[in-house]
């Protein structure tokens, strides 16, 4: 499927100004997600990971403890694009923080 491009830098900023738990660049779209305990860490991530495959658009995740660092890129166009804006939306509407 084809990527679409790049954010422009005005496009990214204004992209993150409506992901206020979002924080990031042209490189990635960064967001923390403290969960109450190791389980839950677990079935959160399984919740990502099928808004992922239905967007067919994939999160970089780091799982410790009970914490998820998402990180939204996307890889084929080698940097941010409106893909991870859309991403991070439903990751916000299923914890909304
Ligand atoms: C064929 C398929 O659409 C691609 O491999 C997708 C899958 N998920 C992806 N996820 C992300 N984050 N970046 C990609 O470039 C990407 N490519």
């Amino acid at each position: 499927m084809p990527r679409p491009p790049r954010l422009s830098p005005d496009e990214l900023t204004a992209a993150l100004s409506g992901l206020p738990l979002w924080s990031g660049d042209g490189t990635g779209l960064h967001r923390s997600i403290e969960l109450p305990g190791f389980p839950d860490a677990v079935a959160a991530l399984v919740r990502i990971g099928f808004v992922a495959e239905e967007l067919d658009h994939h999160p970089d995740v780091d799982l410790r403890w009970r914490t998820l660092h998402v990180t939204l890129v996307t890889h084929s166009a080698g940097g941010v694009t409106g893909l991870d804006v859309d991403l991070a939306r439903r990751v916000d509407a299923l914890f909304p923080g």
